[in-house]
């Protein structure tokens, strides 16, 4: 180990994920080792000041690039002792609320030295004359400073990793110790990594009882944040609550549960509503949505009071359209143009080649016959039309049938481009909103879409409701078709014809689940593979080499899987088909970035968001340029013809695409699919799984593997997501309970207000229910109900 001083000059790179940084160090006095004045210090470190002094203990490594660099295993600030530097530190930004003179009153109380006074006494405090918020800063800027190396020195000696420790101190820098010690469980629905059992393990260990309230209240954080992001479910059953909960915590009693669900009731942290309980923010947008859909109805029916089409120029508009397009709109497909455009709000769903896009283009030129729209209008800056889709791909396809512009949801709002904050995004107006593609939104994008329309005057969700729900929570697009609050209509009669018309039908054979034994025949554009599970990779290479052979390109070809592990996951089906497409050549660039290689000329996935660079979760691209020294643009890829450079930082977004999940398949479609699913992929297998897959396929699907899970795909029904969105839309619009489950014991008064203004009932358990480990809890909880006190 070596230690040196020196004044960080700037931060050349950081990590926002890990704390990683890149410092550009000045070296005051001496580095043994090392000659020149400047030099890189690499390392985890926390809030450090550009201009701060610090000490750094480390050694030299050589970079095959940058050359020598110090790697600072442990660093610690050195705090200003001189007039000048002081004041300017204590009235920079990490004391806001502290300036100049406050900063002089300080000096001129405790000396030169204030800082570490203060640390080591913080009741000195109390002899300065500054108002208590100027107090408060500066205590907690004292805490912090020099805190990150001791913070995760001390939570690893609690058995929490770096990267753990690192999210921990993101969230609340210098107070991370003092915020665990007050509650260690508190931060389980905070950070990823720290999760109830990592917070007991303390817990227990530093004595906290089995029915500490804290203790329960993380478990119950635990269960609600298990629903919502590994099924999508956004409330929990009271019953099934307490019950999880008391597995979870292993008490054999549930009234303390019970208690603690009530106090978490009172802080505001969650609700309950009848039956069910939901963590509060996740309620709170599906009330907001509610809400929102309703003023969105009402303002319009106001308006149009006066201005309703005559159904007459209605039919004569359809007509038109049916002439400009040369087609004939069946019944259906009519009642479906009629609901856009005489509603304010109406919903159109259908699977794969009813007509979604040509009814969209028959609004659109109906539309114009009925506004009046020139077409130099469309293409204003203000137009009347707006279309859009929550994946590139989707919106591309709408702009190329219609010839109107389609924009992603994100960049029709403006929504995380540049350092927009959430009030300021686009305002929606226009004669027309279209969205398709639905099933793919979720609940906090779809508030946000629908938060900032203003005076657009009709709007159309368009989508195919039995497809898999979003990757986010909720399952909105099914919703709103549940809460018969909105004129829906449901195209059933398929129109296309021709070259994948066998997998059309199939795809609606298992969405009606009939004729199971469709799947297993050969046809024109479809083949069923019997596969062991062990042999899957070989089967899907061979199956691969044989396509390219016929004349498949390589983009042509997809491969889809249920899951990442395993012979036929998808991680082990890119080590293999990459080998087959895109094998290593003599002196080929690579990279390598978790545990993947990338090639130029590897297929790609996008795996998040990101506006900014206008490529979303699910896209696909090609590696097209590789620079191995560079760590800013060290990889480019094509993105429908469109150039986006990576940094090293940004590959964590990417992986190799030439086998994907059916849920990154979702908004995209291949002319050749080849799927595989097998028992091991059990909990998984639904039929809006299968469905989703096979409709991915435009020209030819081969179907590979376990006969048993496509048969166990088919019986078992999807889109059975737990979320109270139907229930809300139907008590905001005035609208019956549909059904007994959904009764709820709230009273009619709270119908309309948000959850803020809603009073918590506190529960009681109505009759004493002895927890025995022996039985399934379910059956102890049958008769046992949870009762407004
Ligand atoms: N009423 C109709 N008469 C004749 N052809 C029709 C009619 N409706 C749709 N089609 C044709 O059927 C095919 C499928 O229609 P379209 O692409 O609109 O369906 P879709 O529901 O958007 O399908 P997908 O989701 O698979 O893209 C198209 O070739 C379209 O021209």
């Amino acid at each position: 180990m070596v230690e040196f001083t020196g004044k960080i000059n700037g931060i050349v790179f950081e990590n926002d994920q890990d704390l990683y940084k890149i410092l550009d160090v000045e070296i005051v006095g001496e580095l043994k080792g090392y000659s020149r004045d400047e030099i890189k210090v690499t390392g985890s470190f926390g809030d450090v000041q550009v201009n701060g002094s610090y000490q750094f203990e480390g050694k030299l490594v050589m970079h095959n690039k940058f050359g020598l660099q110090f790697r600072a295993s442990s660093y610690k600030q050195i705090l200003p002792h001189e007039e000048g530097s002081l004041t300017r530190y204590l009235s920079s930004d990490k004391f806001p609320g502290i300036g100049k003179k406050a900063a002089g009153k300080i000096i001129n109380a405790l000396g030169l030295n204030a800082l570490s006074v203060l640390k080591e006494k913080p009741s000195k405090i109390d002899t300065l004359s500054l108002t208590q918020k100027q107090k408060d800063t500066l205590l907690s800027g004292v805490n912090s400073i020099d805190s990150y190396s001791e913070i995760i020195l001390k939570l690893a000696q609690f058995g929490i990793n770096k990267k753990v420790a690192g999210r921990l101190y993101q969230l609340y820098h210098g107070d991370t110790l003092k915020k665990l010690q007050a509650d260690l469980y508190a931060s389980v629905a905070e950070v990823t990594g720290y999760g109830f059992k990592r917070a007991d393990q303390l817990g227990r260990g530093l004595g906290i009882t089995s029915e500490d309230p804290r203790r329960i209240k993380g478990a119950i954080f635990q269960i609600l944040i298990d629903e919502l992001s590994s099924k999508g479910n956004t409330y929990v059953e009271l019953a099934k609550l307490l019950t999880d909960a008391s597995k979870l915590l292993n008490i054999k009693k549930f009234d303390p549960i019970a208690n603690c669900v009530n106090d978490l009731q009172h802080e505001g942290k969650i609700v309950v509503d009848g039956e069910n309980a939901a963590l509060q923010n996740i309620f709170q947008t599906e009330t907001d949505i509610a809400r929102i859909m309703k003023n969105l109805v009402e303002k319009r029916q106001e308006q149009d009071k006066n201005e309703q089409y005559d159904p007459k120029d209605v039919e004569a508009a359809i007509k038109e359209a049916e002439k400009r397009l040369k087609i004939k709109y069946d019944e259906t497909q009519k009642a479906a143009i009629e609901n856009a455009l005489t509603h304010p709000i109406s919903i159109l769903t259908g699977g794969p080649g009813t007509g979604k896009t040509t009814i969209i283009n028959g609004i659109l030129l109906a539309l114009r016959e009925l506004a009046d729209i020139p077409a130099s209008a469309l293409y204003s800056s203000d137009p009347p039309f707006l279309l859009a889709a929550p994946t590139g791909r989707a919106a591309k396809r709408m702009e190329e049938i219609t010839g109107i512009t389609a924009k992603t949801i994100h960049r029709l709002l403006g929504l995380g481009i540049g350092e927009n904050n959430p009030d300021d995004l686009n305002e929606l107006n226009g004669e027309i909103l279209i969205i398709d593609e639905m099933s793919m939104v979720d609940m906090f994008l779809f508030k946000q879409l629908i938060s900032n329309i203003n005076q657009t005057r009709h709007i159309v969700f368009v989508g195919d409701k039995d497809q898999l729900p979003s990757v986010g929570a909720g399952n909105v697009f099914s919703d709103l078709i549940k809460s018969k609050a909105f004129p829906t209509t449901v195209l059933k009669r398929i129109h296309r014809q021709g070259e994948n018309s066998t997998i059309i039908t199939l795809a609606h054979d298992i969405n009606d689940n009939k004729d199971q034994d469709n799947i297993f025949k050969k046809t024109k554009n479809y083949s069923f593979i019997k596969c062991q599970p062990s042999l899957i990779s070989q089967a899907i290479s061979q199956i691969v080499k044989l396509a390219l052979k016929r004349g498949f390109s390589k983009d042509d070809i997809q491969v889809l899987g249920a899951m990442y592990h395993g012979d036929g996951g998808v991680n082990n089906l890119n080590n293999v088909i990459q080998g087959i497409m895109n094998p290593p050549k003599k002196d080929s660039k690579y990279i390598i970035a978790h545990d993947e290689i990338f090639r130029i000329g590897d297929r790609i996935l996008q795996l998040q968001n990101n506006p900014e660079r206008d490529i979303y979760n699910g896209q696909i691209g090609k590696i097209v340029g590789i620079d191995v020294q560079s760590s800013k643009r060290c990889l480019i890829a094509s993105f429908d013809e469109r150039e986006v450079s990576f940094s090293k930082k940004d590959l964590i977004d990417l992986t190799r695409a030439y086998a994907i999940t059916i849920h990154k398949s979702q908004g995209s479609e291949f002319p050749l699919v080849i799927l595989n699913l097998t028992m091991q992929n059990y909990v998984m297998l639904k039929r809006n799984l299968l469905y989703t897959a096979v409709t991915r396929a435009e020209k030819n699907l081969v179907l590979v593997g376990d006969p048993r899970a496509y048969v166990m795909a088919l019986n078992t029904p999807g889109n059975d997501r737990k979320t109270g969105l139907t229930a809300k839309l139907r008590k905001q619009l005035g609208m019956s309970e549909q059904n007994s489950e959904q009764e709820g014991t709230e009273d009619k008064a709270a119908e309309n207000e948000s959850v803020k203004e809603k009073k918590p009932k506190d529960y009681i358990l109505t009759s004493e229910l002895i927890y025995s480990g022996q039985i399934d809890p379910m059956i102890g909880m049958q008769g046992i109900k949870l009762k407004a006190k």
